[in-house]
């Protein structure tokens, strides 16, 4: 089976459309967060949104934690999966496919240990559509959710995909030289980058083009 890949941090419409032509199955719009440097504002997004065909899936990241905050975000930006960065309560999940039926939800894991394979399996249990195993760390004092540029326990994700009912991303310092490794290790759904394809911050055709590249081959 194909890996999918979403492309992340998408900034701007000229991204947008650069990564939609180089074959994303995704595009990652970022909203507010304690940290990262992939944020990009709710009119923009919801402009991208907008302009992005199907069946090219638009995942909105939000660090809202709260039903109404994630409502509101999702209202202001209009996407058709909601990434959730950060952990929800447990009955969050059945309010939110009520309230929004044409919406995904996909719920972000930190890998930090092995305790997040039973975090992963509840939130698919409580009602997540899919999981993106991620390197960020919620328990520092300024939350890090994302963006960071770092591999995590590779081992740990694979146990995660082999128990997981739902489809599986992979996110964390990925990059050209690494994609393949990554995906005969961890056997994703697919893959989610964001600094591993981007120069001084813009998204580089090069490194793109050399990722799907890796991916493929
Ligand atoms: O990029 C950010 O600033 C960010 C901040 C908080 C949550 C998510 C963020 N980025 C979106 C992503 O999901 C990234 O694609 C993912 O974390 C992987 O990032 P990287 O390790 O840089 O490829």
């Amino acid at each position: 089976m194909r890996t999918r890949l979403k492309i992340c941090c998408i900034s701007s419409l000229d991204e947008a459309r650069l990564a939609i032509r180089l074959g994303a199955d995704a595009l990652g719009l970022v909203g507010e967060m304690p940290s990262g440097p992939g944020v990009v504002g709710d009119t923009v997004a919801a402009q991208i949104v907008q302009i992005t065909p199907p069946p090219i899936a638009t995942f909105m990241l939000t660090s809202q934690t709260t039903v109404d905050g994630i409502m509101a975000h999702q209202k202001r930006v209009g996407a058709n999966t909601i990434q959730l960065v950060d952990a929800v309560p447990a009955e969050a999940y059945q309010q939110l496919h009520q309230a929004l039926p044409a919406v995904k939800l996909v719920q972000v894991i930190h890998v930090l240990d092995q305790a997040n394979i039973d975090e992963a399996l509840l939130a698919v249990h409580n009602g997540a559509d899919a999981l993106l195993l991620d390197s960020g760390n919620p328990t520092l004092a300024v939350k890090e959710l994302g963006g960071t540029g770092r591999v995590h326990n590779w081992l740990i994700s694979r146990r995660i995909v082999e128990l997981s009912p739902v489809p599986v991303f992979l996110a964390g310092g990925l990059h050209p030289s690494n994609a393949r490794e990554a995906v005969d290790t961890v056997r994703p759904f697919g893959l989610d980058i964001c600094s591993g394809v981007r120069t001084n911050g813009r998204l580089d055709e090069h490194k793109l083009t050399a990722f799907i590249t890796a991916l493929a081959g």
